[in-house]
């Protein structure tokens, strides 16, 4: 019951029960946990072979020989933690830890990391990383010997954060990681790294001495197919939903996900925010409430995404949305994009270099806003190509409202060129005529080429 005292609105006890009630009903109906992307799946659905890769990778110490390092890689979301940590727990004879480095801002950062997993406080950034690493070795002896056991994997989850770190030198990190392992065997123990990455160890710029230490033992999750996320959906949604639910929901929710992106993660919480949804409307899933949850969740990225974002990440965005919305294409270019980031730098603002913009579009395609594809450039051969997967608009207006109405302008008056019968300016409103009248007027008087120079095609 609402109290009403003057202009403000009181809460009693009862209101605070029914609201408890009204949470355990849909309880009843929806279990909002076993939607919960940061809950371990019981079971890995698919990943056969890369589960068999890694277990004959790891099951040779039973012979007395590990490869000191393992490679996985792949997209975001596509079950390579899963996977490690499953067969970690359930490879018989492994003392394991993981070690989540998203965090670490610096390699020293790391290795305090792993030191904390390890049970061990960190150290001052003055006693070293030779230390530090001598501590992870002291550290991982007595708990083999402790627990009885030959082989200690250490998993690096997000081991992409320390190479950003180019002072800290990750390459030596991982050097000096490798050679633990060498001293490890030495006295008749294993030591089993395991980096887990977006990208391959070997593209981040290793020296050639850790390449050649590390081997090329490589395991590649590939984005996962439709049949995959629809395997995952079934097994959560059992568990989810008290009854059952329209199998076109899941093949819809399997299909949306596997063409956009193929992460578990994001297909999980299209499915759960689909389901609150529905229950706060009090209707059946439907295909209805996906579309929305897929609107409502690619907002919330963009915006997470450009509030994390550097300055000049924002403006490889806004270059992205600009070029998708005023040639309304699909797929672009590095060397495309570099020259609308270059297009929408300020005056006066320190420009990046090329490899510095190819990288944080590597980096874009993690936040899963764009999508990658090998493709032809025409004369210059075959390169990554780049797609947004937000509507431009999104993108335009949350990188700044002011310079994305221009754009807007700027469109809407070349299409009214375009087709004359409507006039000069015709659908622009007098007030963005008056706003971005010259800008108007070029484009209205502009030739197709001129009009590809401006989009910067
Ligand atoms: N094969 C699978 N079977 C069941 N659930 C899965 C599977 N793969 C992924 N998931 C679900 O998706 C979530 C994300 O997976 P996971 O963290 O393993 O992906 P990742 O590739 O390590 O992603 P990131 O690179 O972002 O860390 C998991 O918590 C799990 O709920």
């Amino acid at each position: 019951m609402e109290i009403i005292l003057g202009r403000c609105y009181g809460i009693n006890k009862k209101e605070i029960d029914d609201i408890i009630s009204q949470i355990e009903k849909e309880e009843s109906v929806f279990k909002k946990s076993a939607l919960d992307p940061l809950m371990p799946p019981g079971t890995i659905m698919g990943r056969k072979k890369q589960t068999e890769q890694l277990v004959r990778y790891l099951v040779g110490h039973k012979n007395g020989y590990v490869v000191p390092y393992i490679s996985i890689y792949g997209r975001s979301g596509s079950g390579k933690s899963s996977l490690a940590k499953f067969v970690c727990s359930n490879v018989p004879g492994i003392s394991y830890v993981l070690v989540n480095l998203r965090k670490a801002k610096t390699v020293f950062g790391a290795a305090n990391l792993i030191l904390a997993e390890l049970g061990v406080p960190g150290l001052q950034n003055a006693q070293g990383i030779n230390l530090a690493i001598d501590s992870v070795q002291k550290e991982i002896i007595s708990m083999l010997r402790k627990q009885g056991k030959r082989l200690f994997v250490l998993v690096l989850d997000e081991l992409d954060a320390i190479f950003y770190d180019k002072r800290g030198k990750p390459s030596d990190f991982v050097y000096k990681l490798v050679v633990l392992a060498e001293k490890m065997r030495e006295q008749g123990l294993l030591l089993c790294i395991i980096g887990i990455s977006n990208n391959v160890l070997s593209e981040y710029g290793l020296d050639d001495r850790v390449r050649s230490r590390i081997g090329s033992s490589e395991i590649f999750f590939e984005p996962y197919s439709k049949s995959d996320i629809l395997g995952i959906l079934k097994e959560r949604s059992q568990e989810a939903f008290s009854s059952k639910i329209n199998p076109k929901v899941l093949e819809y929710c399997a299909d949306m996900s596997s063409s956009e992106h193929g992460d578990a993660r994001r297909a999980i919480d299209l499915l759960r925010v689909s389901a609150e949804i529905a229950i706060s409307r009090k209707e059946p899933l439907g295909i209805s409430h996906l579309e929305m949850a897929q609107e409502e969740l690619q907002k919330d990225r963009v915006e997470r995404t450009l509030a994390n974002a550097s300055y000049h990440m924002r403006l490889v965005c806004g270059g992205l949305a600009r070029v998708s919305y005023l040639d309304g294409g699909q797929w672009y270019s590095t060397s495309v994009l570099y020259k609308q980031y270059c297009s929408v730098l300020q005056k006066g603002t320190r420009q990046l270099g090329y490899r510095r913009i190819s990288e944080m579009l590597t980096d874009l395609e993690n936040t899963g806003l764009v999508i990658s594809q090998t493709g032809s450039k025409g004369r210059n051969g075959y390169g990554t190509l780049y797609k947004l997967v937000v509507p431009p608009e999104v993108v335009g207006n949350l990188v700044s409202k002011e310079w994305w109405d221009g754009i807007v302008a700027a469109k809407t008056a070349h299409e009214s060129a375009q087709n004359k019968a409507f006039g000069s300016g015709a659908g622009l409103s007098s007030s963005r005529k008056g706003l971005f009248g010259d800008l108007v007027k070029t484009l209205e008087q502009n030739s197709k080429e001129e009009w590809k120079r401006y989009v910067g095609l």
